[in-house]
């Protein structure tokens, strides 16, 4: 207090208060704004608190939601300065200013292809965009009478009509237009002119407060020229600190996520498809290599399991034969018991065939009621035998049935060198052929 040289009545009036209230424009960075934490922050806000400390009294700051209702605070004198204001006449019966203690050049914003403006009188009949209720739109209203300016709310929302198009150009001071344009992401715009009109900041002080008014000049007086510069540089080299945006990230991650899920979702019903195609398809291999009645290999199966032995006998010269199997007087059975009880025939027979032959022995069904049995490293001998042994098995097994039991014929040959696969299947039926015609539940070997 003591640079200040305060007059008696100054400093009887400074003991009395306690806070000086401070009214601002909580939205015009960089010069000042309230901050999401409700902070005073910006230029202003540094000024103010270099004078508090000199005045030696806490500024407390009176929180407003607009410039307009800091006007209307101070005049309802529920604030006692105003961080920064013009002398207007329409002010004047509620608020004194203090000599001022910054001026900026007021300056143009517009499309990069603009060419540069050294004057208004230039482009006069453009459309301007100022934001409502500062003082230097009445500065330039006065200076060019006639414009025609659209006032809008926001610095933000000037900006962005003259990026859209939709008006020529944006009238504020230097900083303030660079601060927003960086602030908002607003690329497509340049300063295209500076005018000659200044922007002078003083202190506003309710016009009762006279004694306030004066130890305000006094502080603006005394702030060195050194100090103001600081103030300015720190502001103004200021970087801009962007909260990061997550926001894009998580809509990256939530789209990923949901491409996860998709694919995941794609890969078990695909997998269930595969599993489920995996069965079908075993099952068609099993379908087409047996037979649907018996289970046995059936006939396309023989064809192949004989093709088989084939190779083995010509590699290795080992013997093979076939055995062909017909059962007796079989249609007598289904006329008698019907075709259910003549299935169940067919059935058991395949199973007593398999059960009783070696495991290297291929049965497999031939026909109707016909089977027929490849039997690896055997000749007619060992061949003739099994038939035997099969035959009497089937012979001696009670199917359940009244009257008569059930037999089977046998037809047995061994493979000759050189002849083919149906050769030596012929020569088997035409045994079997001769087991019947000798009575049935017979073994011919030919
Ligand atoms: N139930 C049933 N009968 C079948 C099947 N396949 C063929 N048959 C019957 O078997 C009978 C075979 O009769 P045939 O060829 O006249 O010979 P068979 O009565 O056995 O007399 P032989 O062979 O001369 O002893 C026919 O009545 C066919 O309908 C089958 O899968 N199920």
């Amino acid at each position: 207090q003591q640079i200040l040289n305060l007059t008696a009545s100054e400093q009887t009036f400074l003991d009395k208060l306690d806070e000086i209230h401070l009214c601002t424009d909580p939205d015009w960075m960089p010069y000042e704004g309230i901050d999401k934490y409700g902070q005073y922050t910006g230029i202003m806000s540094s000024f103010h608190q270099v004078w508090s400390e000199m005045i030696g009294k806490p500024v407390v700051l009176v929180k407003t939601s607009s410039w307009d209702e800091s006007l209307k605070f101070i005049r309802e004198k529920k604030c006692d300065v105003l961080s920064s204001a013009q002398d207007i006449p329409e002010r004047r019966d509620y608020l004194s200013v203090t000599n001022p203690y910054i001026s900026y050049s007021l300056a143009l914003a517009t499309h990069p292809d603009i060419p540069f403006i050294i004057n208004l009188a230039q482009v006069k009949d453009k459309k301007f965009v100022m934001v409502k209720d500062y003082a230097a739109i009445k500065l330039i209203k006065n200076n060019y009478p006639g414009l025609n300016i659209v006032e809008v709310n926001s610095a933000v929302e000037g900006l962005k009509l003259v990026e859209r198009g939709m008006a020529f150009a944006f009238i504020d001071t230097v900083p303030s237009i660079n601060y927003q344009m960086l602030a908002h992401g607003i690329s497509h715009l340049k300063i295209s002119g500076v005018l000659i009109e200044h922007y002078n900041m003083s202190v506003g002080v309710r016009k009762d407060l006279p004694l306030l008014l004066s130890i305000y000049n006094k502080v603006i007086d005394a702030t060195s020229e050194e100090k103001r510069q600081q103030i300015l540089n720190n502001w103004l080299s200021v970087q801009l600190q962007y909260d990061a945006d997550y926001s894009l990230l998580w809509k990256l991650l939530a789209g990923l996520f949901i491409i996860l899920m998709l694919s995941l979702y794609r890969y078990r019903v695909i997998h269930r498809h595969n599993t489920e195609l995996k069965a079908v398809n075993k099952k068609l291999v099993h379908m087409s290599k047996n037979d649907q009645l018996t289970g046995l290999p059936n006939r396309y199966y023989l064809h192949e399991a004989f093709q088989e032995a084939l190779q083995t006998y010509h590699r290795y010269q080992h013997q093979f034969s076939v055995i062909i199997i017909d059962i007796d007087y079989f249609k007598k059975v289904n006329d008698t018991h019907g075709h259910v009880v003549g299935d169940e025939v067919i059935k058991k027979i395949a199973d007593m065939l398999s059960d009783n032959l070696r495991d290297t022995d291929i049965v497999g069904r031939w026909g109707g009621e016909e089977f027929l049995i490849i039997c690896p490293e055997t000749d007619n001998a060992g061949a003739k035998a099994v038939a035997e042994h099969m035959r009497q098995l089937i012979a001696d097994a009670d199917f359940g049935l009244k009257p008569g039991n059930i037999t089977a014929s046998f037809g047995v040959t061994e493979y000759n060198k050189n002849e083919s696969v149906d050769e030596c299947i012929k020569r088997a039926d035409m045994a079997l052929y001769r087991a019947k015609e000798l009575g049935r539940n017979k073994t011919i070997v030919f």
